[in-house]
């Protein structure tokens, strides 16, 4: 259902994205992992509609993308999550403002029944409604723009690192709150992340990605059992074990 055609994305003169191809199917949950600076997120942001100029032709199901800012309904139907839920919710607006305002765009009724069976949902106690950011644990704000991301009902989400700047120990709710929302509103996730053991547990497939360029595309049972088919992806793999011994 997302189908990606030689995306290419220029910065100025940086040539960030080059000839990346993807087919993701509807529930699908994929991985774009690669070292910083690969384009990843460019990759999510063109998806998103919060890139001008890109090449190349992204469908989602029977719509087409252009670029730029999408139209209503597309926006309904992709959201996005990002990795610091403290920057990416209002200070001055509580919970229930954040679930609201989509609604109130898109003019959808029955706000107050929504807004309550999204915090149940997403696991937060209704208590939480009135709110501010600033009053909630880390693992709470990213509950809420999970949340908010849902609130319209999308079929994709797309996820930027959504649990690397949360501890450890909150890092395992919100993947296990990801993985419940996946399977019960069948949901389709592309997903960036630096995190394997992430990509392990909640993606079924990945691609490699290094300078802009796909290196390989492989399935999660192959990642499980390192046994990546490319050199590039096989140091990625090496690099996090090392970094995980260094941790133990
Ligand atoms: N708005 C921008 N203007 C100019 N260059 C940008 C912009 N956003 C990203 N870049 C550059 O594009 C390249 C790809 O960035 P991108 O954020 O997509 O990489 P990434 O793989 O997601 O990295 P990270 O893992 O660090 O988030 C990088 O060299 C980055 O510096």
């Amino acid at each position: 259902m997302i189908r990606i055609d030689k995306l290419n994305v220029h910065y100025g003169s940086a040539h960030v994205v080059r000839d990346v191809s993807l087919d993701i199917a509807t529930g699908e949950s994929f991985a774009l992992v690669g070292e910083s600076g690969s384009g990843k997120s460019t990759v999510l942001k063109a998806l998103a509609g919060q890139i001008r100029d890109w090449s190349g032709t992204v469908d989602l199901g029977d719509v087409r993308l252009s670029p730029g800012k999408h139209p209503r309904e597309l926006i309904r139907r992709v959201q996005m999550v990002f990795q610091d839920p403290y920057g990416s919710l209002h200070p001055r607006r509580t919970v229930d403002d954040h679930l609201d305002e989509p609604l109130q765009i898109h003019g959808l009724g029955d706000r107050d029944q929504r807004i309550l069976s999204m915090l149940d949902a997403v696991g937060l106690a209704r208590k939480f409604r009135f709110r501010l950011p600033h009053q909630l644990s880390g693992g709470q704000r990213q509950r809420v723009a999970i949340a908010r991301a849902l609130m319209l009902e999308p079929d994709i989400l797309l996820l930027d690192e959504p649990t690397s700047a949360l501890d450890v120990s909150v890092q395992a709710e919100i993947l296990n709150l990801l993985k419940g929302l996946r399977a019960e509103r069948g949901l389709t996730f592309l997903l960036v992340t630096h995190d394997l053991p992430v990509v392990s547990f909640l993606c079924d497939r990945l691609a490699v990605l290094k300078a802009g360029q796909i290196q390989e595309i492989a399935g999660v049972e192959q990642l499980r059992h390192r046994n990546l088919g490319s050199a590039y992806g096989r140091e990625l793999v090496a690099a996090a074990e090392g970094v995980a011994a260094e941790q133990a």
